[in-house]
C-alpha cells in the first residue's frame, strides 16, 4: 500500500507525494524493516525520537513524530500528538477488522465484561473473541499477550488477524494507560461500556480527575459517533457514573443505562443462592428473571452490563438474557480454585484495588458461615497510596487477614506490606505468598471462607526491574490446591 492512500484514508495531509510502498508499522526502532513507518513517541522512560536515526538506517520510509523533532531521510509525519496520527494511519493498513468491535473502559470489571461478551455472542452463534488482561481469546485458545494493551500495533494487528481467521465479533478492555497512550483505538467502535470509577493507577495519572479524563476518551474520542455508551448505574448513584452519562450525553451518543438505577436493563432485585444467583430485570417494561450461576454483585454487574453490549450491537434480547443463565466463570475472579480437608472453599479473585477488596469480600460473605479468611498484598511500582485502603477494605470485610506479596516489581516487599498494615494493623504478616496461603488453609475451619486476592489469573510473582527482573513462576489457583492437597495428606 502507497503512504499517500494511508494517509488519505487516515485523514493526515502529507507535505510530500508519497510514492513510498509501506510494508508495515513499528513503534521500536528494532521492528523496523525496509517500508516501516516508525512511530517515534516520548515516552515514561526514553524518548522514542532518540532512536529515528536507527530507524531511518533500517529502512523507515515515514517518521510519525512531534512537528518539533528532526527527520532526515524518510518522510516526516508531523503532528503534534504523534500517538493518535500514528494509531490513525496504521488503522488504514491493517484491515480488514471484525464487523463488530465493542470497547470496556472503568477500574474494575473490564476483563470481566469482555470475556462474557464473547460468550453471550458465542452462544448465539457468532464467530466471537475478547481482547484484555486475559490476552486473545476465541472459543478455540487463548494467548497471552502480558499487557492488557501491549502496543498499538499488536492491538491493531491482533484485530485484523482475528477478521482473517473469521472472527466478527470483538470486545476489547481499554485500559486507561492504553487510552492515554492512543494505543487501543483506530478501528470502529460500534459501543462502549463504562463500569465503575474508583482509586487506582495515581502513580500514572496523578490525580482523580486525570484518570477519569484518560476513561472518558472512550466517550469523547473513540466511540463511533452515534454508537451506544452502555454504562452501569449501581445503587450508588457514583458521581463518576453521572460524569459518564454527561460525557456520553455531550457527544450525543445513545446512552444505555444498566443497573438498579439503569434504564436500560433495570435490575430490580438480586437474591444470592447457594451456587449462584437469581437476578430480577426489567427490560422495556417487561420483568424477566436471569439465573446467573456466578456469585456476587459484582458478577451480576458485569454479566448484565455484557447483556446490554450484546443487544446493542444486534444480538436478539430473548437469546441474550437466555444465554446469560449458561454464562462461564472468567478465570481467576472469584475462581473456586480447591476446598480445603476440613471443608473450607478458597477462592481466587483478582481484586487489586480496595473497591475491589469491598466487592470481592462482599460476594462471598452471603456464603460465609464462620469466618472469612483474606490474604492478599499491593503490587510495587504502582499506585502506592492505595495500600493502606487496600488494607482497610480487607480489615473491614474479613475476621481474618494475612498480608503477603504481590508483584514487588522494583520495591522492597516488607515496605509494600507495611504500606498495607497501616490499613490493617491487626492483620497477620507472611511475606511468602505460598506460606501465606498455606497459613490461611491450616486455619480455615469447616465453617470458613479463603479468600486468595490480587493475582487471579496471573501467572508468576514478579520481582526486581529492569535488567534485574525476574518473574518466579506462581499461580494461586495451583497453590491453593497444592496447599489444600497438603492438608489433606498430613
Ligand atoms: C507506563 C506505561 O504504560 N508504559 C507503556 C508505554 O511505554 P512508553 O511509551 O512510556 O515507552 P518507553 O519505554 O519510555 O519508550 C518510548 C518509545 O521509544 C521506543 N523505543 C524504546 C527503546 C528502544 O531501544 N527503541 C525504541 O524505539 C518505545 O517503543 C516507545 O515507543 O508503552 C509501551 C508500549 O506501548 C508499554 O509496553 C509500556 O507499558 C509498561 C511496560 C507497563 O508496565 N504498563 C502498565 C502500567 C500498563 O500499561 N498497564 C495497563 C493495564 C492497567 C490496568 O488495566 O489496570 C495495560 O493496558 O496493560
Ligand atoms: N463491577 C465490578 N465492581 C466492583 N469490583 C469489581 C467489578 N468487576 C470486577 N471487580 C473486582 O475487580 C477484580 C478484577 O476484575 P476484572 O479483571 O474484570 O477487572 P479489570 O477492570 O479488567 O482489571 P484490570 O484493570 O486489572 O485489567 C475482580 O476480581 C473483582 O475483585
Ligand atoms: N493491571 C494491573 C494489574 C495489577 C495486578 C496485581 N497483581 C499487581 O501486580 O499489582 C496493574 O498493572 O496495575
Ligand atoms: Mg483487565
Amino acid at each position: 500500500m502507497k503512504l499517500a492512500s494511508l494517509a488519505e484514508t487516515a485523514g493526515i495531509a502529507l507535505a510530500v507525494a508519497g510514492e513510498a510502498e509501506v510494508t508495515g508499522f513499528a513503534i521500536d526502532h528494532r521492528k523496523v524493516a525496509p517500508g516501516t513507518v516508525f512511530g517515534a513517541f516520548r515516552g515514561a522512560r526514553v524518548n522514542g525520537e532518540d532512536f529515528t536515526p536507527a530507524a531511518v538506517e533500517a529502512g523507515a520510509v515515514a517518521v510519525v513524530a512531534r512537528p518539533e523533532a528532526s527527520v532526515e531521510g524518510a518522510v516526516h509525519i508531523a503532528d503534534a500528538e504523534p500517538r493518535r496520527a500514528f494509531a490513525r494511519l496504521a488503522a488504514a493498513f491493517f484491515t480488514p477488522v471484525p464487523r463488530v468491535i465493542v470497547a470496556v473502559t472503568g477500574t474494575n470489571g473490564k476483563t470481566s465484561i469482555v470475556e462474557m461478551t464473547r460468550q453471550l455472542w458465542r452462544m448465539g452463534g457468532e464467530r466471537s473473541a475478547s481482547i484484555g488482561t486475559l490476552g486473545v481469546t476465541t472459543s478455540d485458545e487463548s494467548v497471552s499477550t502480558g499487557l492488557t494493551t501491549p502496543d498499538i500495533v499488536t492491538f491493531l494487528s491482533n484485530m485484523s488477524g482475528l477478521a482473517r481467521e473469521g472472527v466478527t465479533h470483538v470486545a476489547y478492555e481499554a485500559s486507561s494507560h492504553g487510552l492515554d497512550q492512543f494505543r487501543n483505538e483506530g478501528v470502529p467502535v460500534a459501543a462502549g461500556a463504562f463500569t465503575n470509577f474508583s482509586r487506582d493507577h495515581l502513580d500514572y495519572h496523578g490525580t482523580m480527575e486525570a484518570y477519569f479524563a484518560a476513561k472518558m476518551r472512550l466517550f469523547d474520542e473513540v466511540l463511533q459517533p452515534g454508537s451506544a455508551a452502555v454504562i452501569w448505574h449501581g445503587e450508588d448513584d457514583s458521581e463518576w457514573t453521572r460524569k459518564a452519562i454527561e460525557h456520553a450525553q455531550e457527544r450525543s451518543l445513545r446512552v444505555l443505562t444498566v443497573g438498579e438505577r439503569g434504564e436500560f436493563i433495570r435490575l430490580l432485585a438480586r437474591t444470592p443462592t447457594q451456587l449462584g444467583q437469581t437476578l430480577e430485570i426489567e427490560y422495556e417494561g417487561a420483568r424477566r428473571t436471569i439465573n446467573l450461576p456466578l456469585i456476587g454483585a459484582y458478577q451480576a454487574a458485569n454479566a448484565l452490563t455484557a447483556c446490554a453490549l450484546a443487544i446493542a450491537t444486534g444480538s436478539p434480547v430473548g437469546q441474550v438474557l437466555d444465554s446469560a443463565n449458561r454464562l462461564q466463570p472468567v478465570r481467576g475472579r472469584l475462581e473456586r480454585a480447591a476446598i480445603t480437608a476440613m471443608g473450607a472453599p478458597v477462592y481466587v479473585d483478582y481484586a487489586h484495588t480496595p473497591d475491589a477488596l469491598e466487592a470481592a469480600i462482599a460476594a462471598l460473605r452471603p456464603h460465609v458461615e464462620g469466618r472469612l479468611i483474606t490474604v492478599f498484598g499491593a503490587g510495587g511500582d504502582r499506585d502506592q497510596g492505595k495500600r493502606a485502603p487496600m488494607g482497610a477494605a480487607a480489615a473491614a470485610g474479613s475476621d481474618v487477614v494475612i498480608v503477603t506479596d504481590d508483584n514487588p516489581r522494583g520495591e522492597d516487599a516488607a515496605t509494600i506490606r507495611a504500606a498495607v498494615l497501616e490499613g490493617a494493623p491487626d492483620a497477620i504478616e507472611i511475606g511468602d505468598r505460598r506460606a501465606a496461603i498455606a497459613e490461611a488453609i491450616r486455619l480455615a475451619g469447616a465453617q470458613d471462607i479463603v479468600l486468595v486476592a490480587g493475582k487471579g489469573h496471573e501467572q508468576g510473582q514478579i520481582i526486581g526491574s529492569g535488567e534485574s527482573m525476574r518473574i518466579l513462576p506462581f499461580d494461586d489457583v495451583q497453590v491453593a490446591r497444592e496447599c489444600a492437597g497438603a492438608e489433606v495428606a498430613q
